[in-house]
């Protein structure tokens, strides 16, 4: 490959652009962008952010333009060489018209927009580019994978190695053994695509997973002593912050490794992106578990069949798989309160069902309701190795509420059956799309570490693969609001009550807190 050494942020002019937005540092950044694959149009665009600290890096333009870009190798590491793509040799790619992405594309958060509305938000678009900042022989990669399964893991791993093989000639790949704690206590797995030729056909993650367990000075220190200088880490909130320290201290270090965060939630609770992968297989997935509540309710008196999904903050498993159901009469999320007892609640519902057709459906998300059942079951503030906080079931607690309300006084002859397919539907492998989009996060994961991106997390923005800084994936979590048509879609198709009108103060204190925060984001169930 032909090299050509691009000037850095260290050696460029220092030009210094003061700027305050909302919700974010006002900084100063050398104007360091001067590598042909960054802006070309550069004079029309001020600068905010730091290239050699974790200030994010915020660029704007004209009309309201906010680019939220991704750190670059080159903020921090003098002098670094360029190559060609090997892509452009690439039979697979002889046909496309255009191989690489333009380097002045970007895709914007938000998509509906009025005619006075500034331009917005937006994210670097990924995909490959002109020059990489590695050679293929040179790169050393490693994919870990951290926290709960989630069908798709071992798509996403397939297609990092046959990516980096097929597009990039990289032979080097290291699968980590067990999520971050391998780094330094396990041993490692050679991934060639001949071995993870079949792996998309299984649930789980051939690599292992935990929680708990991450040393970042440990972790940095093992990357740097294997000479690994691309780090693929596939996992949810909590290891897209795992990702981010590791990502600063390798930056401190000045080392020339990117790292590169997959997201991978079945529950969709990480912002930003328009949906995890395994989330369509959960909501499939759980079809088969609403059915069977639904054969077991229709089949005896009064029969309500109840069903626990995933989703400990984010109830987007349980709405969707009510939508998609329509057997459901009533779908319990942590973002909407309910409560049981007196007019328009749960109880006063469920019997208006069953008089009306004879049985019911309930779907309820794991996180739904903690706040009615906090003093009971288990003592208070359990966490597991992580930090997240152990939820108690709300589906027992709930079976039972119900079975001794209409126990009591002789009320109504009830059969209930619980169902939990939780570990059922985690454990699957991805269906079809969900293997599509895996490939393709995969596969922009590989362009923008080969490209010398680094710090960021990969996914798509309104249909467009992107490149995000990690503080945007791990500032907040992705919920339902309760305010949007989705959820109103919801109700309507269910006909359960809101549970708003027990208390108007309560009413008003749930509109207060949850609309305002995507107002500004594009609303992924909108
Ligand atoms: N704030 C944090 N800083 C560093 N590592 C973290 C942090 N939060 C979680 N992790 C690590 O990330 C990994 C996965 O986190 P966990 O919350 O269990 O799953 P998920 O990534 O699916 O949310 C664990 O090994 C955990 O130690
Ligand atoms: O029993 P485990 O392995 O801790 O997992 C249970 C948790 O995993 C999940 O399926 C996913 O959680 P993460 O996104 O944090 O991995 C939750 O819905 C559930 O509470
Ligand atoms: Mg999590």
């Amino acid at each position: 490959m032909e090299a050509v050494c691009n000037g850095t942020a260290a050696d460029s002019s220092k030009t210094f652009a003061f700027l305050k937005l909302p919700d974010h540092h006002t900084t100063q950044l050398p104007n360091g962008f001067n590598s042909s694959d960054q802006f070309n149009n550069r004079k029309k665009i001020s600068i905010m952010g730091s290239t050699n600290n974790s200030q994010p890096k915020i660029l704007t333009g004209e009309a309201g333009y906010v680019l939220e870009d991704v750190p670059h190798l080159f903020d921090y590491v003098p002098d670094l060489p360029t190559y060609t793509n090997p892509l452009q040799d690439n039979p697979a790619y002889s046909a496309v018209k255009q191989y690489f992405v333009n380097a002045d594309d970007t895709v914007p958060q938000k998509v509906v927009v009025h005619a006075s509305s500034p331009r917005g938000i937006h994210f670097r678009r990924a995909g490959p580019r002109q020059r990489v900042y590695f050679e293929s022989d040179d790169v050393h990669a490693c994919i870990v994978t951290c926290g709960g399964l989630c069908p798709g893991l071992n798509t996403v791993i397939r297609e990092i190695v046959c990516g980096l093989n097929y597009m990039y000639g990289v032979n080097r790949v290291l699968g980590i053994d067990g999520g971050y704690r391998g780094f330094y206590s396990r041993n490692t797995i050679s991934l060639t695509p001949k071995a993870v030729n079949d792996i998309h056909k299984r649930g789980g993650t051939i690599l292992g997973t935990s929680r708990g367990g991450h040393d970042t000075k440990k972790i940095v220190d093992s990357i740097q002593d294997r000479g690994i200088n691309q780090v693929y880490i596939i996992g949810g909130d909590g290891t897209q912050r795992g990702a981010t320290v590791i990502f600063e201290e390798i930056r401190r270090r000045g080392l020339k490794v990117a790292v590169v965060g997959i997201p991978k939630t079945i529950d969709n609770d990480i912002p930003v992106i328009d949906k995890s992968f395994g989330f369509d297989t959960a909501v499939e997935e759980a079809q088969r578990a609403i059915n069977a509540a639904h054969v077991e309710a229709t089949s005896i008196e009064n029969g309500i069949g109840l069903v626990k999904l995933m989703g400990r903050d984010s109830g987007f498993i349980a709405m969707y798989a009510t939508l998609a159901s329509r057997d459901v009469d009533c779908c319990l999320i942590p973002e909407s309160p309910f409560y049981l007892e007196g007019p328009g609640g749960l109880y006063e519902y469920i019997e208006k069902r069953l008089k009306e057709q004879g049985h019911m459906v309930i779907v309820t998300a794991e996180g739904a309701g903690q706040e009615l059942l906090s003093h009971r079951l288990q003592p208070k503030d359990q966490e597991d190795a992580s930090g997240n906080k152990l939820l108690k079931d709300v589906g027992l607690w709930i079976s039972q509420s119900i079975k001794d309300h209409f126990a009591k006084e002789q009320k109504m002859p009830i059969n209930l059956k619980y169902i939990d397919p939780t570990y059922m539907i985690r454990a699957i492998p991805s269906n079809a799309s969900d293997n599509v989009y895996c490939t393709l996060l995969a596969q922009s994961a590989v362009h923008g570490a080969m490209a010398g991106y680094t710090g960021f997390t990969v996914g798509p923005v309104n249909g467009r693969h992107c490149y995000i800084p990690f503080n945007r994936i791990i500032e907040r979590q992705n919920k339902v609001v309760i305010t949007d048509r989705m959820w109103a879609r919801l109700l309507s198709s269910t006909n359960q009550p809101s549970f708003l009108t027990r208390d108007t103060t309560e009413a008003k204190k749930v509109e207060e807190e949850l609309p305002t925060q995507l107002l500004d984001e594009k609303s992924p169930n909108s």
